[in-house]
């Protein structure tokens, strides 16, 4: 049975990436989706907009929704400090798999625990379950339609507290518009927009912050 392009993707970089540096790892990644095949990592020029909000978030605990192949969980785990753990959740089995194997060959697995599942049923196990007060960040990266109802839902479990800072990629493409609208209008985040690109692309992007304001 021919390979899928995620099982492409991961031998890509055990075959070209030096194991246990998550740098070499996001880069080999990022080489091969921008000459070879495009795929949905959230890339070099919006991951540093990641990786300045993981930055002034220093979270003890993160949570990202949308694993994929893992980029974005090598890359902000890699900036987490000693004791400081990645929740990362995603329901496509295979999509997991690939991920599990990304995450260790970049030697960052002592920090990062996948959940697999859909985010609506790991989100209510997350303090009882996973042992979780609050969230200090998280990274919305799964279906766009998800953003909203999981926001509220982590408000629901009392899972955010002041100051939790939540960043969602593609406001623009493929665009989240109900969540712009949710969160822009509530009284309980403020929010800042950091325009962007796509992806390995020339096409207009961004990426939204909401931080809980209690
Ligand atoms: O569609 C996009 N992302 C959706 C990401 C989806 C990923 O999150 C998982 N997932 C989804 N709901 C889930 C619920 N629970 C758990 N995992 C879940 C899916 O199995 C997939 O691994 C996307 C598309 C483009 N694009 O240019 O088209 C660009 C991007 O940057 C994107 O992020
Ligand atoms: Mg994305």
């Amino acid at each position: 049975m021919n390979q899928s392009k995620e099982q492409r993707i991961l031998n890509f970089v055990l075959q070209n990436a030096v194991r246990g540096d998550p740098c070499s790892v996001m880069d080999t990644i990022d080489k091969y989706c921008s000459q070879k095949e495009w795929a949905m990592n959230v890339g070099n020029e919006k991951g540093l907009i990641l990786d300045k909000t993981v930055e002034e978030a220093n979270p003890s605990v993160a949570l990202e929704l949308g694993t994929y192949c893992g980029y974005s969980a090598v890359r902000i785990s890699r900036l987490l400090k000693a004791g400081a753990r990645l929740l990362t959740v995603e329901f496509n089995p295979e999509f997991a798999a690939i991920a599990k194997q990304m995450i260790e060959f970049a030697g960052v697995q002592d920090k990062v625990k996948l959940l697999e599942g859909p985010s609506e049923e790991i989100i209510p196990q997350l303090k009882k379950k996973y042992e979780v007060d609050t969230l200090d960040f998280v990274f919305l990266d799964h279906w766009k339609d998800r953003y909203t109802p999981d926001t509220i839902l982590l408000q629901e479990c009392n899972l955010l507290r002041k100051g939790s800072i939540l960043l969602a990629d593609n406001i623009i493409f493929p665009g989240a518009p109900d969540f712009l609208n949710y969160v822009r209008k509530s009284p309980h985040f403020k929010c800042t927009n950091y325009p962007s690109h796509l992806e390995y692309m020339q096409v207009e992007d961004a990426m939204e912050k909401a931080v809980f304001l209690g």
